[in-house]
């Protein structure tokens, strides 16, 4: 896979996939659906008495125009990556045949971090908060470090595996970037998230870890308004466009609005420091952002140079 230096890097044994037993896979509930298909709480149960270990499958929408090569990027995404702050990956699991594929990885038994700091406002504090954003930005740090660029950085990616550890997941939209660029160009934009894209993003399509950083910045607002559906940042959006404003040129007002430098208020209790940070990432100029990696510490740098 040339684009893919993460996964050259394996030997032909570890790019092996760890295939689940479709027959050995009980479902037990949905966990969540998206215009990418659906998630499902499985018991991966091959002895058949119960002893099997509860996983998360998600499952392509067999209608959906995306395509199965961009699931099967994301799976071969997913298997590169070994960090406790990104979601595991178990393996995949066929259906009908090998018409359909499923991707395996481990199940996070708060859910998304939109529902938790709903269901939990109490118990999180801005201590709390703050532990999360730097476990995020550890993530963010190390998809980084293998010149892989999220795209769809939001806290409904974000999952909740305990009350003191949260990690990134769903990686429909990751790309790496081409070793001889510093950012990537999308041809289909498809359903893109634009409320939490950066100018350059939304303007010209272009993505690189700086654009990463805005979407960051995006999930800091979101964390410290406790996900509330009042601030949610395309209801704000919104309302500074105008609700009236059709479909094809929402991106046009989004983008003048951040060009005349309006940005998301402060959450209400918002510490003035947490808010200068979200204000920094929220920088236009996309050289000025915050950076989590200096260059050199990007660990495919040297593996660049071999290919290049
Ligand atoms: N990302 C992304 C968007 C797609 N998506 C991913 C998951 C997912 N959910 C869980 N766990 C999970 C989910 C919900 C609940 C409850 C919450 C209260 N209400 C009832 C349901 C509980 C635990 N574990 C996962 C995943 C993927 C990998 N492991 C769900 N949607």
């Amino acid at each position: 896979d040339t684009q893919n230096p993460a996964w050259r890097a394996l030997t032909p044994s570890q790019q092996e996939q760890t295939v689940f037993e479709e027959r050995h896979l009980r479902y037990i509930s949905l966990l969540g659906k998206g215009n990418f298909g659906s998630v499902e709480l499985c018991c991966y149960d091959p002895l058949g008495d119960n002893t099997g270990e509860l996983v998360a499958v998600k499952k392509l929408q067999p209608s959906k125009k995306s395509s199965m090569e961009d699931f099967k990027k994301e799976v071969k995404t997913l298997s590169v990556l070994h960090c406790e702050y990104i979601v595991k990956y178990k393996g995949v699991c066929y259906s009908m045949g090998r018409l359909s594929m499923g991707l395996v990885t481990e199940y996070l038994p708060y859910g998304s971090l939109i529902g938790y700091l709903e269901n939990n406002r109490h118990k999180v504090d801005t201590r709390r908060m703050l532990l999360f954003a730097s476990q995020i930005c550890k993530g963010m740090e190390y998809l980084q470090s293998l010149r892989f660029v999220h795209r769809d950085l939001a806290a409904r990616n974000i999952l909740v595996a305990s009350e003191s550890l949260v990690k990134i997941a769903d990686f429909g939209l990751t790309k790496i970037i081409p070793c001889n660029k510093e950012y990537y160009r999308v041809t289909q934009p498809g359903e893109s998230p634009i409320f939490w894209y950066a100018p350059e993003s939304i303007n010209e399509s272009r993505f690189s870890h700086e654009s990463d950083v805005w979407s960051f910045g995006v999930v800091l607002y979101e964390l410290f308004s406790y996900c509330d559906i009042n601030s949610n940042p395309k209801r704000l959006y919104m309302q500074q466009i105008g609700h009236n404003v059709q479909t094809p040129s929402i991106s046009l007002h989004l983008a003048n609005i951040l060009k005349s430098n309006w940005r998301l208020p402060a959450p209400p209790d918002c510490p003035a420091k947490v808010y200068s940070l979200m204000k920094e990432c929220w920088l236009y100029d996309f050289m000025e952002r915050p950076c989590l990696l200096i260059p050199e510490e990007t660990r495919l740098k040297s593996s660049c140079r071999m290919s290049e």
